[in-house]
């Protein structure tokens, strides 16, 4: 019997969906191939989010706690993740694929002589390591990949896995840590956080999604009104954020973030490929566009073939009534 380990990203005081969509995958394959399913916790106050991770089948949860870990920085991270795979030795250790765990696997791996496969898809377990879905160039090509090792970490897309409950009677150890400031050589001088009101796309279960169709304001306004709606995040194709008309963190696509919400739906967007290459792993994707040989439509599970400005407002007002 081996540990199949998650770590549990904290952001903003709140576990990240995407490692819990980890934990439930690997608590998945822990009862298939009978492993053990553990969770890793590294924050300033690990035990307020024990409960909630008992909550997705591990069976021991580590706490490091250090106030250093009020901020996502390298070199401590690295030393708290080095230390739990010290201490609880995982065959597979598993990441959500933030922008965090993008910045420190790769010197996780050589720390630790561990193979990495990071941004996969999906994976399941072979005989002697995993087995993992990976799209590559901005996702016209889905890789297969296997990785062979004693020790593997993985990093999954988030959205790639559904949550699951198993509830726990979870056993906490604590491991001890300390680290001396003056070692570290980097210096965290300011964070610039998105607007507290913005729901992080990388997180979001639902997108509305913008493009040149919606570029002005009587556009941009149904946007927001669709999405207040839905409590959905707000996304952008390229050709709203080169405009100025959004900001460019809300871009979706290969030079912009890459999302997997349960629902995305794209508005006035064409779909092309580099546009595509951000949100095709989305659950359910509806597409709104006059031309119907747009090519959203081809990969579009629901299309609607229309004016936004005429479709629009009927649809909202279809949502609220179907919400009260
Ligand atoms: C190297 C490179 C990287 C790139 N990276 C990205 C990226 O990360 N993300 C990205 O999005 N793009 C990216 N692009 C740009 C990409 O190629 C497209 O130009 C861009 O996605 C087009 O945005 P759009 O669909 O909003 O605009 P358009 O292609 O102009 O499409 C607008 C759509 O709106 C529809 N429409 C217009 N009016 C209405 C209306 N009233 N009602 C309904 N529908 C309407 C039209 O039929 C059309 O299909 C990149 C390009 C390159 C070369």
């Amino acid at each position: 019997m081996s540990t199949l380990l998650t770590h549990i990203a904290i952001s903003d005081g709140k576990i990240k969906r995407s490692s819990l969509e980890v934990l439930s995958r690997m608590h998945q394959l822990a009862n298939e191939y009978g492993h053990d399913t553990e969770a890793v916790i590294i924050d300033e106050q690990p035990s307020q989010y024990v409960d909630e991770v008992a909550k997705y089948g591990a069976s021991t949860i580590y706490t490091i706690e250090n106030p250093i870990f009020k901020n996502h920085r390298n070199t401590p991270l690295l030393k708290a993740l080095s230390a739990v795979m010290d201490e609880a030795n995982p065959y597979i250790f598993g990441f959500g694929s933030t922008e965090g765990t993008k910045d420190i696997l790769g010197a996780l791996a050589a720390n630790q002589d561990a193979a990495v496969l990071s941004d996969v898809s999906e994976f399941d377990l072979i005989d002697d390591g995993i087995s993992a879905t990976r799209p590559v160039m901005a996702a016209k090509i889905l890789s297969e990949n296997e990785a062979h090792g004693d020790q593997i970490l993985v990093s999954v897309r988030s959205g790639s896995y559904d949550l699951n409950e198993s509830q726990t009677d979870a056993e906490t150890v604590n491991i001890d840590f300390s680290i001396d400031e003056d070692k570290i050589q980097s210096t965290l001088r300011e964070i610039i956080g998105a607007d507290s009101d913005k729901i992080d796309l990388s997180e979001a279960e639902t997108i509305v999604a913008a493009g040149r169709g919606a570029k002005d304001e009587e556009g941009q306004d149904l946007i927001n009104e669709l999405a207040s709606t839905l409590n959905a995040g707000i996304g952008a194709s390229r050709a709203l954020t080169e405009a100025g008309v959004m900001d460019p963190s809300l871009q979706i696509g290969q030079t912009g973030k890459v999302v997997s919400p349960q629902l995305y739906i794209a508005v006035g967007i064409s779909g092309a490929i580099q546009h595509v290459a951000g949100m095709a792993n989305s659950k359910v994707i509806v597409a709104i566009n006059k031309d119907p040989d747009a090519p959203i439509f081809d990969i579009a599970d629901y299309g609607i073939v229309g004016d936004l400005y005429k479709v629009l407002p009927p649809f909202i007002e279809e949502l609220k009534t179907i919400k009260s």
